[in-house]
């Protein structure tokens, strides 16, 4: 199989007139499909367009031939499967077993699994649905990857979406094969470690936005408590203890009140683990200490904690862009420019409230400018421009010189650990610090 590898991955294309591929060359490399659903279309077409000559397997070729690019060779299982070195099983787990079958042809040869268990399948069974095919097939090596792109998106191109693959298995060699395939279909393979590690790249895809539920929650409690405050005391003391209606408040008003003061307490939320890791690390005088478990975990959310904090004051500024449209504004402003004239004054100015209110709003936008610069700059792209020390000077309160990366999970995957990552202690950049302003403009 490694005279067939050592071979450029990218073929020659012939190209014919109106741009689309006649015939794959035929020193491309060969690889093989075992299965003709949805992923095993995409990935054939992917293949194709990235150079390889494909040999598609199903139970009834003759049927399913006509949805694959012409290029590709549809045909039955064994025939598929007797020359490529690498095959991939893009069929479910269940029906694993009736490719038993074919296991002699398939002895010495790369099965690529690119399967995804359903959140039940993954509970039920203690083994990866690679290990599964690997002990069916104990002469072939198994190699796990692609399951993190969906059909779609590997129909779409790299262009959209993820382009991390992680890619799993106990042979290097054939790990490396692989790596070179995902590499030149366009994506980024990432070495996860031997096929005891499937399992868990198998529980990516069942993860809906990890890390964000706990932050979400947070917020939103902390958005009731803060509403049914100021609800109490802007709506429903004048209306007990001076029957006024202020009930028009509720939409507008007590919820521009109630970001702001859900954005602060997130915003401290966001460094406070930080003060009380630096703490502990004193206490015990030592940092080679795992945190607990709490304290960890608080650590790893403060990204999210910090974006909820950043998307509540940025929405407290559309709001408050906002009051000036409202109808109560408008009714409020004739009142009193009708009080003003039945008081026979002419001029209504007041130097102190001037001054309080054009640096309330510049203290305002400042702080809003800030924290957008803090939120700019943990987008992935950016984040990963930047290198340890300009992230924690636009991030940190203060420039660490230790590292503990506590997270047991993939690298790099999910989980932005990178400003985890050692740090020089040599010099303190200054601090951008999350501008305070508080306002009353009643
Ligand atoms: C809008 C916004 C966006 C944000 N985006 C991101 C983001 O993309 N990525 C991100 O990571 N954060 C993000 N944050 C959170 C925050 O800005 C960073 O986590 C920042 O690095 C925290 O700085 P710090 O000085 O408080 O803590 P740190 O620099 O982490 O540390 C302070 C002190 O705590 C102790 N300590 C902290 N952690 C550990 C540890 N693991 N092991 C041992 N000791 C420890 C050390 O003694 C250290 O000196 C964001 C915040 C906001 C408001
Ligand atoms: N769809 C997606 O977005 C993604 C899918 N995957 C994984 O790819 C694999 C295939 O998924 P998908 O293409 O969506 O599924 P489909 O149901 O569309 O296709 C499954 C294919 O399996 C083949 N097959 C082989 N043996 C059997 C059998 N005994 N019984 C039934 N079918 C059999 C069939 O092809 P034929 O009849 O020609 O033999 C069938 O077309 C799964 O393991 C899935 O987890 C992974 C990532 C994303
Ligand atoms: C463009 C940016 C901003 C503008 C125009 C703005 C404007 C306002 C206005 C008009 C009020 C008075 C609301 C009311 O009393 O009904 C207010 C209050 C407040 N703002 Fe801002 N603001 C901005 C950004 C921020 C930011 C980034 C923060 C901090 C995270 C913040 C924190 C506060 C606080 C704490 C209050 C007091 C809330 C209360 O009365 O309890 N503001 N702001
Ligand atoms: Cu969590
Ligand atoms: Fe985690």
């Amino acid at each position: 199989m490694s005279g067939e590898m050592e071979k450029p991955l990218i073929g020659r294309r012939l190209v014919d007139s109106n741009g689309s591929l006649v015939e794959a060359p035929s020193e491309a490399p060969k690889v093989g499909i075992l299965g003709s659903g949805d992923f095993a279309r995409s990935l054939a077409t992917r293949l194709v367009d990235s150079g390889f000559n494909v040999v598609v397997g199903s139970r009834n070729p003759k049927r399913t031939a006509g949805l694959f690019p012409s290029v590709a060779q549809v045909t039955f299982q064994v025939d598929a499967v007797s020359s490529p070195e690498v095959i991939f099983v893009a069929v479910f787990r269940e029906h694993y077993s009736s490719l038993c079958g074919l296991s002699h042809q398939l002895a010495g040869k790369i099965l690529v699994d690119v399967s995804n268990p359903t959140e039940q399948e993954h509970l039920q069974h203690r083994e990866s649905n690679a290990e599964y095919l690997a002990s069916l097939f104990p002469t072939s090596t198994v190699v796990k990857a692609f399951n993190v792109i969906s059909a779609w998106a590997l129909q779409a191109g790299p262009r959209d979406g993820n382009r991390q693959v992680p890619i799993c298995g106990d042979q290097p060699e054939a790990k490396r094969a692989v790596s070179e395939m995902v590499h030149a279909m366009g994506f980024m393979p990432v070495d996860v470690g031997s096929l005891a590690s499937a399992r868990e790249v198998e529980a990516i895809p069942l993860r809906l936005l990890p890390g964000w539920k706990v932050p979400t929650l947070l917020a939103l409690g902390l958005f009731v408590c803060f509403y049914a405050y100021n609800f109490i005391r802007d709506v429903l003391q004048p209306y007990v203890q001076e029957s006024q209606n202020k009930f028009y408040k509720l939409p507008v008003s007590v919820v521009n009140t109630t970001l702001p003061c859900v954005a602060y307490v997130l915003l401290s939320l966001v460094y406070l683990p930080g003060v009380l890791a630096a703490a502990l690390q004193l206490r015990r005088g030592t940092k080679y200490r795992r945190f607990p478990d709490w304290l960890d975990h608080w650590l790893q959310h403060r990204k999210q904690i910090g974006l909820l904090s950043f998307f509540c004051a940025a929405l407290h500024a559309l709001y408050s862009f906002c009051l000036p449209l409202t109808r109560s504004h408008r009714y409020d402003l004739v009142n009193l420019a009708v009080k003003q004239v039945l008081a026979n004054k002419s001029h209504l100015w007041v130097e102190e409230e001037v001054w309080r209110m054009e640096i309330y709003l510049s203290m305002g936008v400042l702080a809003l400018g800030t924290l957008s610069l803090l939120a700019v700059t943990s987008l992935p792209s950016i984040a990963n421009s930047l290198n340890w020390r300009e992230f924690s000077f636009v991030q940190a309160v203060e420039p660490a010189d230790w590292v503990q990366s506590q997270d047991t999970h993939l690298p790099s995957l999910r989980h932005q650990t990178s400003f985890l990552a050692p740090r020089a202690s040599a010099c303190s950049p200054a601090p951008v610090s999350t501008l305070c302003h508080m306002e009353d403009v009643s």
